[in-house]
C-alpha cells in the first residue's frame, strides 16, 4: 500500500502533468486518498481549495476550481485587465511565504542570466518546479483558463514580497526582440495580489495613465505585446513601494513559446 506521501507526490505529478498529460481528476483523487491516509499537507491542500476527500472525485466541483470572474477591461492599449476575486482569502494565505525568498533579480541580456539591480530592490522566491503544490497549481490552470494561455507557456511563478520602501521600479516586462527570437517572447504578466493591509504599494502604469491596488484575491493581467506581437512600450509598469505593512503579490508571467522547450534547445 503506497503511504500518504506517495499519493500526494503522485498527486502532484498528475496536477504538473510530469511525463503525462495533466489529468485533474486523478489528482484530485490521489489528493484525497493521501488525506485520508492521515497527510497533513494533503488534508491541508484539500481545505484550502474548499474540498473534502469525497468531493475531490466530483467532476461538478473540479471544474468550479477553475472558473472565475468576468474580467473588466481597464484599457486596451495596453490590454489590462482587471479580476476582482480571483482568488479566494484561504488560496492567497496558502501563497504567501512559498518558496524561499532571495533578492529579487533581473534578467541580464549580456549573460542571459539573472543579475542584482537596484532598480528592483524587493524579494521574490522562484517556485521551483517540485514546489508547484497541488493549490499553486489549481492557481496557474485557473490563469490558464482566464488568459487562454496553456500552461507550457508559464514561466516559474514568483512570490513576491515588498517591505516598507522596497519597489520595482518602472520596466517592461518584455524581453529584447533579439532575445526573444531564440527563448520566447514574454507575451503576458499576470499578477495577484495576495494581501491587502499595507499603504502604498500600486502596480502604476505610468505611460498608460492606470494606477492599481488589489484587494486579496484581486488579479491584474495585461498583455506585454501589441495586436501585430510586437513590444508595447505602453506596457511600462512598476510595483510602487508600500509606505507601511508589507506587500504580497503572485506573478505569473508567459510566453509565446515553452520556456522548458528553449532551455533544452542546443543552439
Ligand atoms: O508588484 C507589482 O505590483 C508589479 C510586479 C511586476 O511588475 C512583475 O511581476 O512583473
Ligand atoms: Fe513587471
Amino acid at each position: 500500500m503506497r503511504s500518504g506521501d506517495e499519493l500526494r507526490a503522485e498527486a502532484r505529478m498528475e496536477a504538473v502533468g510530469a511525463g503525462r498529460p495533466q489529468n485533474w481528476p486523478r489528482a484530485l483523487a490521489l489528493l484525497g486518498r493521501a488525506a485520508d491516509a492521515g497527510n497533513p499537507q494533503a488534508q491541508a491542500e484539500l481545505e484550502v481549495l474548499g474540498l473534502t476527500p469525497d468531493h475531490a472525485r466530483s467532476a461538478a466541483d473540479i471544474d468550479a476550481l477553475f472558473a472565475f470572474p468576468q474580467p473588466e477591461r481597464l484599457s486596451e492599449q495596453p490590454r489590462l485587465r482587471f479580476v476582482r476575486g480571483f482568488a479566494s482569502a484561504a488560496e492567497c494565505a496558502w501563497l504567501r511565504g512559498r518558496g524561499t525568498l532571495a533578492p529579487s533579480q533581473v534578467f541580464d541580456p549580456s549573460t542571459g542570466g539573472p543579475r542584482l539591480d537596484p532598480r528592483r530592490s524587493n524579494r521574490s522566491a522562484e517556485l521551483t518546479f517540485d514546489e508547484l503544490d497541488l493549490v499553486t497549481q489549481v492557481l496557474r490552470s485557473r490563469i490558464s483558463a482566464a488568459t487562454r494561455l496553456p500552461l507550457p507557456l508559464f514561466e516559474p511563478p514568483q512570490v513576491m514580497r515588498y517591505e516598507p520602501g522596497e519597489e520595482f521600479q518602472p520596466h517592461y516586462d518584455y524581453l529584447d526582440p533579439a532575445l526573444a527570437a531564440h527563448a520566447g517572447q514574454r507575451i503576458a504578466t499576470f499578477l495577484l495580489y495576495l494581501n491587502d493591509d499595507y499603504e502604498g504599494g500600486e502596480t502604476a502604469f505610468p505611460e498608460a495613465g492606470q494606477v492599481v491596488r488589489g484587494a486579496t484575491g484581486d488579479a491584474l493581467f495585461f498583455a506585454n505585446v501589441d495586436g501585430a506581437n510586437r513590444p508595447d512600450p505602453l506596457t511600462l509598469h512598476a510595483g510602487r513601494p508600500p509606505n507601511r505593512g508589507t506587500k504580497w503579490v503572485f506573478s505569473q508571467w508567459i510566453r509565446d513559446r515553452s520556456p522548458a522547450a528553449a532551455r533544452q534547445s542546443p543552439d
